[in-house]
């Protein structure tokens, strides 16, 4: 879970960080075997294989790195890991541990088997992240007691553990601690069809009756992504509530979802202003990022962070070395008519970056 988004966009419905909301309901939510996680079938198949494996050994699971985007189900994967192996789990995260101090505490207190996850893994201090991989490789962390010349070292012997690191950033993890992880899985955003499933499952769950239309309606705009999907289905559940009978048909999801700004496309206000402004007033670039963040009223990091990623990943919008373009399927999706554009090398440079 990544810290608050700058420019007060972080509770937006559609982003993929956990809300207060979320964090009441996932606990609920969240599939509890192998067999009940939807999707991901790659990381599915290996994952039963390692931890299968270590149950017929009678020893502890391989130390599993899970890469991914917030919200794809990585901290529901390890509690599956553990629950498979039956084990218990403890949790924390990067930016938790700032001293190597705080992970030995951690460390020491495991008990023999336990799934140990840790969130963000790329944001630890770089002397805790020494700290373990000692703990990883040998079970064994060396405490320093004192300080300067008159400080020693004190080896502490570690149960067997299991350490399951999350990031949403592999590229950022130093190789020696990417190697000591004995399985890596990569997990992907999920297909509109695998979210469907999602939204069954959960509103079986919460009770809701919803038509396979109303399903879909939702899953194609919740971004590739299940803790998006079960944040919609919420809305769209208050929604049928209160203006319906309480079904969720395909009507209602659209209407609803009209209501809170979520497009066809899953994308918000935030998502349009930027693209309608690089379109309409800036005739679909090159633009400056800093251009454009004043043209729709934003700081440069919440363009950058926030609406850029998922409109890059949609094939809406274009980083340049010349500035921001929008693409064919911009024009599209807002229903404009790109410009004529001569033949003299196209587009005016009148918005440089
Ligand atoms: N494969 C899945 N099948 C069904 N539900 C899922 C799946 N993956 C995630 N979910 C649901 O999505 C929600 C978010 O999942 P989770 O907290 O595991 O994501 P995460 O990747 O750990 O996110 P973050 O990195 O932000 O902590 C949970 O409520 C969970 O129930």
């Amino acid at each position: 879970m990544s810290g608050a988004l700058p420019g007060g966009a972080g509770s937006r419905l559609v982003g993929a960080d956990a809300d207060g909301d979320d964090q009441a309901v996932e606990a609920a939510l969240r599939p509890k075997d192998l067999g009940e996680f939807v999707g991901q079938e790659r990381v599915r198949e290996q994952l039963d294989l390692v931890l299968k494996a270590a149950r017929q050994r009678g020893g502890t699971a391989d130390h599993v790195l899970l890469s991914g985007a917030p919200g794809l189900g990585k901290t529901t994967l390890s509690m599956i890991i553990a629950a498979e192996m039956g084990a218990p789990i403890r949790i924390t995260s990067g930016p938790a541990i700032q001293h190597a101090g705080d992970l030995a505490a951690i460390l020491s207190s495991l008990a023999e088997g336990e799934v140990l996850f840790l969130d963000e893994i790329h944001r630890m201090s770089r002397p805790a992240e020494e700290m373990l991989y000692m703990a990883m490789e040998d079970f064994r962390v060396d405490v320093i007691v004192g300080k300067g010349p008159g400080a020693t070292a004190i080896p502490l012997e570690l149960p067997p553990f299991t350490l399951v690191g999350a990031t949403t950033r592999a590229g950022l993890l130093p190789p020696p601690l990417r190697d000591r992880f004995g399985f890596t899985g990569h997990m992907e955003f999920y297909a509109p069809a695998e979210l469907e499933r999602v939204i069954h499952r959960s509103a079986r769950l919460l009770e809701v009756t919803i038509e396979p239309e109303g399903a879909a309606e939702i899953a194609g705009r919740s971004r590739g992504t299940p803790r998006i999907a079960n944040r919609l289905l919420r809305r769209v559940r208050d929604y049928a509530q209160v203006k319906a009978d309480g079904v969720i048909t395909r009507e209602i999801a659209g209407s609803a979802l009209a209501v809170y700004d979520v497009d066809g496309r899953g994308l918000d206000r935030l998502d349009r202003a930027v693209l309608s402004a690089l379109l309409k007033l800036f005739g679909g670039g090159p633009v400056g990022l800093s251009t454009l963040a004043v043209a729709v009223g934003e700081e440069r990091e919440t363009v950058e962070e926030v609406a850029e990623p998922f409109l890059v990943r949609e094939g809406l919008l274009a980083r340049t070395p010349r500035g921001r373009i929008g693409t064919p399927a911009a024009w599209e999706h807002l229903g404009l008519t790109p410009p004529q554009r001569g033949t003299g090398g196209g587009q005016s440079g009148l918005f440089e970056a």
